[in-house]
């Protein structure tokens, strides 16, 4: 039997409340066995592009990245978000390392090619280094990774949250058995977005696409979910999306099942 691995992938609109990263934190320091932290951080990379003077493109949840743009991501998802996330674990008692893509040769990854839209320095994933990622993890230590890949020509690549976690826990599966869960604002997908309690609480691809057509999934839950159902449909064997409190016994939170 493999042994478990679980990935937790936290949002930007959880990592700039205080209170609720560091509640978080303590729920994520208490999990047992291997685990992989990913980060997001796309509201402050928006926050810091602004005061720059440069205005931000999203597109069906992803940021359309031009060299400026890319600059600040590298800055706030690879320096200010990581190292302050790496901080706070090392503060609770658990060895960690910040990572991005480039570190390790851990997230190879592709430009997206241009179709109805130019994406800019926006990549896809093409291959994770799951071996580097066992060794990190043998001793205890966790890998914290932001939101951000390397080509093989030594391009950094700015790379949605969710897509790097997801394709994470896929790349670790055939070492482990992976446990992957989305924290973030809401406590699930919601039927209802303006009622907080109208959480599907289990979600399968056709309710999925039913959601898409609605427009009841918008957003970053687009890609979000896109991820869920790459990650279940590609050998992991569990995926959950909620809030801060996701880690918590008892949680509501929305299963992904096939
Ligand atoms: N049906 C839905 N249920 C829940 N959230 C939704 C839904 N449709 C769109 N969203 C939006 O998707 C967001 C989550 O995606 P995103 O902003 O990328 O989260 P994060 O940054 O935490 O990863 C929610 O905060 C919400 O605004
Ligand atoms: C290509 C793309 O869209 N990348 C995302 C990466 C950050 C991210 O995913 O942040 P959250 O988890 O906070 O949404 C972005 O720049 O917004």
């Amino acid at each position: 039997m493999k042994p478990s691995l679980k990935i937790v992938k936290i949002g930007g609109k959880l990592i700039e409340n205080e209170a609720l990263l560091n509640s978080f934190l303590d729920d994520f320091v208490q999990l047992n066995g291997p685990k992989i932290l990913c980060h997001g951080g796309g509201n402050k990379a928006t926050e810091v592009a602004g005061k720059l003077g440069n205005e931000t493109k999203m597109v069906d949840g992803r940021r359309i990245t031009d060299k400026d743009s890319m600059e600040v991501i590298t800055m706030v998802y690879g320096g200010l978000l990581n190292k302050n996330i790496v901080a706070k674990l090392q503060a609770k008692g658990q060895n960690a390392i910040g990572l991005c893509g480039a570190d390790g040769n851990v997230l190879i990854s592709k430009r997206r090619p241009v179709k109805e839209i130019d994406y800019g320095f926006v990549g896809d994933v093409v291959k994770v280094n799951s071996d580097f990622i066992a060794n990190l993890l043998s001793p205890g230590i966790v890998p914290v990774f932001s939101a951000i890949s390397c080509t093989e020509e030594g391009v950094l690549l700015n790379t949605n949250g969710d897509s790097v976690a997801s394709e994470i826990a896929i790349a670790m599966s055939k070492l482990y058995e992976t446990r992957l869960y989305f924290c973030s604002e809401k406590k699930g997908v919601l039927k209802d977005i303006s009622d907080e309690n109208s959480v599907i609480l289990k979600m399968d691809s056709e309710k999925y696409k039913e959601l898409v057509e609605a427009k009841v999934v918008t957003d970053g839950m687009l890609p979000k979910l896109h991820n869920c159902f790459q990650a279940i449909d590609r050998g992991v064997k569990s995926v959950l999306l909620g809030d801060s409190g996701l880690l918590k016994k008892n949680s509501i939170h929305t299963k992904i099942v096939k």
